[in-house]
């Protein structure tokens, strides 16, 4: 099959992890007889540096009219980068947030999976991991106080900085039942985070997650506020199946999880609107510390890449494949720096990219 797809190099790593994952799809292509085109898309800083703004109606467009996208990450340093000197609503950051609501991405899902072969990069004690661990993060993407207004005024001298936190229940309502699908496919358990002690926007959180519920018995839902649930990964990460969350919740909760599978290096992700078009992209950032040395781990990278081939392409055993192919070279035991343990052997971000394509 012919497939368009939009690619987003970005900044910092993201060329390099971008680079690594249409290696594996190229090899995907190759052997099953796909073809795919791919437009490369200016996010980011990198969109700043051509066109002097993060996203253009022209790099939406070119999202629009493909498939799906595949992206690496956007963002710089925010002490060195000139990209800072720029008003916030210029910077990087705003051109992803952008394109998340130009495209209307509202979900985004993200597995949190760590491999037996990683369980030493794992800092939690084996006895706590258990059987595994075995997760996804359901975080709202185009609502909360990420899109909310936001000003910074002045009163009587005094410099004051407001951000508005909320949602509707409609917004709330296609987040919970996308949560509520994807459980009945997995362990069949919601785990909704809020934090409904002292939100409003968490109160009607939880009615709206409720009301969902009853159209799915055969799921358990529990509520757990956002502290505890920070606690709860580390003490216990066996318990969560799907933890259902608002948008800064999830951005902060998913990194902590990452941490459970070994490295930010390994989560990948999907962000996904009513359709079968998807967004998909590491959830980690352009990391800025390493980023040109070849130390990337393209593993979250081609992990969001065979996201893209399952749920946007209906291409189960290609991504199949590819997962396949992932876990084939981490039993062999090459890792990239963020994954090494003893007794392994150290590789860089090209020769795993190489290393996975080769295994398919
Ligand atoms: N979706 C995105 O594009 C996205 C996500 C998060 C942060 N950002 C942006 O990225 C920039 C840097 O942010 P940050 O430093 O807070 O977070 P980061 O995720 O870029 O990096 C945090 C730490 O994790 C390491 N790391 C991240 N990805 C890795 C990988 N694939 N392999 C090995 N190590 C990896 C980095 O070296 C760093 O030490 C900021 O401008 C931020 O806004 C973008
Ligand atoms: C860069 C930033 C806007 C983004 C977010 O908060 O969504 C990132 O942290 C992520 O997790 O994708
Ligand atoms: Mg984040």
């Amino acid at each position: 099959m012919d497939y368009k797809i939009a690619l987003i190099p970005g900044d910092g790593i993201g060329p390099e992890i971008v680079r690594e994952a249409k290696k594996v799809l190229d090899k995907v292509c190759e052997k099953y007889g796909h073809s795919f085109s791919y437009s490369e898309v200016l996010l980011g800083g990198a969109s700043i540096d051509v066109h002097g703004v993060p996203l253009t109606d022209e790099a939406i467009a070119t999202a629009k009219s493909s498939d799906a996208v595949l992206m690496g990450s956007i963002g710089g340093d925010a002490k060195t980068s000139p990209w800072y000197k720029l008003e916030p609503s210029k910077r990087p950051e705003a051109g992803l947030l952008a394109i998340r609501k130009a495209l209307n991405l509202f979900a985004n899902l993200r597995p949190a999976y760590l491999y037996n072969e990683l369980r030493k990069a794992c800092p939690l004690r084996d006895e706590i991991i258990g059987d595994g661990f075995d997760m996804i993060i359901v975080r709202e993407l185009t609502g909360g106080l990420y899109f909310g207004e936001r000003q910074t005024i002045e009163e009587n001298g005094v410099k004051k900085a407001i951000d508005t936190l909320s949602y509707n229940e409609n917004e709330i309502r296609r987040i919970a039942i996308k949560a509520f699908e994807i459980a009945r496919k997995r362990r069949n358990k919601v785990t909704s985070v809020d934090k409904a002690n002292v939100l409003d926007s968490s109160r009607l959180w939880r009615k709206v997650v409720e009301e969902v519920a009853k159209d799915y018995p055969d799921v358990t839902l529990e509520h757990m506020l956002v502290d505890n649930c920070a606690m709860q990964l580390v003490r216990d990460p066996k318990q969560f199946d799907v933890i259902l969350t608002e948008n800064m919740f999830g951005d902060i909760l998913s990194d902590e999880a990452s941490m459970v599978t070994g490295s930010i290096g390994m989560l990948s992700s999907a962000s996904l609107n009513e359709t079968k078009f998807g967004l998909y992209e590491p959830s980690h950032g352009s990391a800025p510390d390493i980023a040109g040395q070849d130390k990337a781990n393209p593993i979250a990278t081609i992990l969001s890449a065979a996201m893209m081939l399952r749920f946007s392409l209906d291409m189960d055993k290609e991504a199949d494949a590819v997962e396949a192919a992932v876990q084939k070279v981490l039993t062999e035991g090459y890792r990239t720096g963020d994954i090494m343990s003893e007794g392994c052997k150290l590789v860089g971000t090209k020769e795993m990219g190489d290393l996975i394509a080769a295994a398919l």
